[in-house]
């Protein structure tokens, strides 16, 4: 079996070389096709590979030896060459065509032989064109033209066979059966190399090589080198990656969305064809993959609200005081912070899916593990390690998230999964209140284990899958407008975490309201973060988010100061003052995802989330203590709650200026959020 190792090639034209200082290995009885944009260099590589093109330097190997030390005759037996645009003389026949290929292996004296006469007849039987051997090749079609090439390069029966597109022109059926006779040929050892365009053949390769201008963009089987980031790289476009039945990865392109659309003269209105189809199946597909994470996200936020109200029940069971009911809310923060800050760059290893489905089974675990802890140590094991699952995940979500929506739809998409914010206010957690009033502080936890154990079966059954990007993981996130990103994700969840976790003594301490009313001060606040999550989604993709960032960011500030300051009154009043500062500070989280993602190159979207997540977790920790710090109070009065809003307010102006300065920045380096995602992987990422 003969394999090629291809070293440092250089080759061309003219002054402008095609193929760049090429390297690369094509394996032994397997079946590689090369991929690649119109003029990328694929034809040059295999007429190399042929020895048809010389190359200026750099060196090709077949098997043991320099390509350049095979005689022509040992070249001739060896290697079989299909060219893109083959050409027969006027007149000459299928058979004649066919005894041309046994040149090679025919003494310049022997007549016809038997082993002559027999690889004609398979190479006739393998491509159907037993028929038609009498037939001139002038007088067939298209298609069988092309399949009576590749029969005359069957004849050869060489150990290595290079096509140049030999399926453009067959019709499906033919084409399955050129793909059904290289596999074969590969399993019976043969070196089968193919230039393809047709990228659903593609995936039957077993072995791809995707060239870019000449260079190595990715190499690699079907399923690690298929990936939406890689096509758009090659090709300028957007696409799906749907999943056969045979587990192959079928491209499903779609034209780029920011491309200014061709205008063509308009159809008389009877002409005019109904429905854009695509479209619509692409919609329901994101409809579907918002509703998985929607639901996801549901079952994460449970477990983690539904711990505070059910405080007073377990300090009972294990005896202890607040501070040690404290650290089983710290531990899960913490966990969360540092696997974020230590995992992210795992998330951009592996297939998004199955990373986000090992992230999901250990926080099922988890959290049973919760419901079932018989001591303190356990119970703070399992919180932490519900924890550390719940940040990746949420990385995990947001990368998958912008791998697969397009920029002008992921505010949407984002403001859907986060009203699972409203939707747990308003349902989850008082249903896991009434279970725990049922059956005891465990009962929640165990219905959110088995909820969530449900969900993971629907995500392993519908979640589409999230190949390896090509790069991904490489690079470094080490550019200051990144970095400030996070600094500006911290800032923003600060100045919420100044005031968030001190609204319940506020409420109850300072303003009077009792402890019944609260709960249904709450309620009406998760309604309203439901309904203007969904609506801040829609504004950010109408209106850029950037904008609206701001916006709500200024307007957050009138409640941050309201709220802090309000002194006792009418109920009506403190609700309504409550439920602006809720849907106004919660959803600012919306944009800033939006714009944050936008500005990462894909290869890198799970590691820069994942530390933005190790960013904010941080941020309401030290929120949290600074502001406790700040209150002191006398256990039921917050003191000096209204400084507390200041510094909200200062910090909110903070982020403003620097929301500013980077969105100029981005904009004098032509970093929209499209353009963003238009840069190239492996470029960008080593940039
Ligand atoms: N005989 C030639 N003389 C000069 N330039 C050539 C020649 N053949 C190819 N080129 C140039 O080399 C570049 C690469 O061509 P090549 O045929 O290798 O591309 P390709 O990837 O096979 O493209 P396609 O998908 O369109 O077949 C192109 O810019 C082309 O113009």
């Amino acid at each position: 079996m003969l394999e090629f190792r291809v070293d440092q090639v250089i080759a061309g034209y003219g002054a402008e070389p095609v193929l760049r200082d090429l390297s690369l290995q094509i394996p032994a009885g397997r079946v590689t096709a090369i991929v690649g944009a119109n003029g990328c260099g694929k034809s040059t590589l295999l007429r190399c590979l042929a020895r048809l093109h010389q190359a200026d330097s750099g060196c090709i190997q077949l098997g043991e030896d320099d390509l350049r030390l095979f005689s022509t005759a040992d070249l001739a037996r060896s290697v079989g060459f299909l060219p893109q645009f083959p050409q027969a003389p006027v007149g000459l026949r299928v058979n004649d065509l066919l005894a041309l290929a046994r040149h090679p292996h025919r003494h310049w004296m022997a007549s016809w032989s038997a082993e002559d006469e027999a690889a004609r007849c398979e190479a006739l039987r393998l491509t159907d064109l037993t028929e038609l051997a009498g037939q001139p090749l002038d007088k067939l079609s298209g298609g069988q033209r092309q399949r009576a090439w590749i029969a005359m390069m069957l004849t050869q029966s060489t150990p290595v066979l290079l096509l140049d597109e030999p399926g453009s022109m067959l019709d499906p059926g033919h084409q399955l059966e050129l793909i059904a006779l290289l596999r074969a040929l590969a399993d019976a050892g043969r070196t089968v190399v193919v230039v393809m365009h047709d990228l659903i053949a593609a995936r039957h390769a077993d072995w791809l090589v995707a060239l870019d201008n000449g260079r190595l963009a990715a190499r690699g089987s079907p399923v690690d080198v298929l990936n939406p980031v890689l096509l758009r790289q090659l090709y300028g476009i957007d696409s799906h990656i749907l999943t056969a039945p045979d587990g192959t990865p079928v491209v499903v392109p779609v034209r780029q969305a920011d491309l200014p659309l061709p205008q063509a003269q308009p159809l008389p209105v009877s002409m005019a064809s109904v429905g854009p189809f695509a479209e619509v199946s692409a919609s329901v597909a994101e409809r579907r993959l918002v509703l998985l994470f929607a639901v996801l996200q549901f079952t994460l936020l449970l477990d983690y609200m539904v711990l505070m109200p059910l405080g007073a029940a377990l300090m009972r069971d294990f005896d202890m005081g607040p501070a040690r009911f404290g650290s089983l809310v710290g531990v899960y923060t913490l966990a969360s912070a540092l696997t974020s800050l230590l995992g992210g760059r795992w998330i951009d290893r592996g297939d998004r899916k199955r990373t986000l489905l090992a992230l999901y089974a250990g926080f099922v675990v988890a959290t049973l593990a919760c419901g079932f802890a018989g001591q303190f140590g356990e119970l703070l094991v399992a919180r932490a390690l519900a924890g550390a699952c719940a940040g990746l995940m949420n990385a995990t979500m947001m990368a998958m998230i912008a791998d697969s929506i397009e920029p002008e739809r992921r505010g949407q998409a984002i403001g859907t999964i986060m009203s699972a914010f409203g939707v747990c206010a308003v349902i989850g957690v008082p249903s896991g209140l009434g279970l725990a009033a049922l059956g005891g502080w465990r009962i929640p936890f165990l219905a959110v284990a088995a909820l969530s154990a449900l969900w993971w079966l629907r995500l392993y059954r519908a979640l589409p899958r999230a190949p390896v990007s090509v790069g991904a993981g490489r690079g470094s996130l080490r550019s200051p407008a990144l970095a400030l990103g996070w600094v500006l994700s911290f800032c923003i969840v600060f100045a919420g975490f100044l005031i968030v976790p001190y609204l319940g003594a506020h409420l109850n301490g300072t303003l009077g309201v009792d402890l019944r009313d609260l709960s249904w001060i709450y309620l009406c606040a998760g309604l309203a973060t439901f309904v203007v999550a969904r609506a801040i989604g829609r504004a950010v993709d109408r209106f850029g988010s950037a904008g609206i960032l701001a916006v709500l960011m200024v307007a957050s500030i009138i409640p941050h100061l309201w709220l802090t300051q309000l002194q006792p009154g009418p109920l009506w009043q403190t609700t309504a003052v409550f439920v602006l500062f809720m849907a106004l500070t919660s959803t600012r989280s919306i944009p800033a995802s939006v714009w944050l993602i936008g500005r990462v190159p894909p290869p890198l979207r799970g590691r820069y989330m994942a530390v933005n997540t190790a960013s904010t977790e941080a941020a309401s920790g030290l929120a949290a203590g600074c502001a406790g710090w700040m209150t002191g109070g006398d256990g039921a009065v917050l003191q000096h709650f209204d400084r507390v809003g200041w510094l909200a307010a200062g910090v909110t102006c903070v982020s403003l200026c620097l929301l500013a300065g980077l969105h100029r920045f981005g904009a004098s380096q032509g970093a929209s959020t499209t353009k963003a995602d238009r840069l190239t992987p492996v470029a960008s990422a080593e940039s």
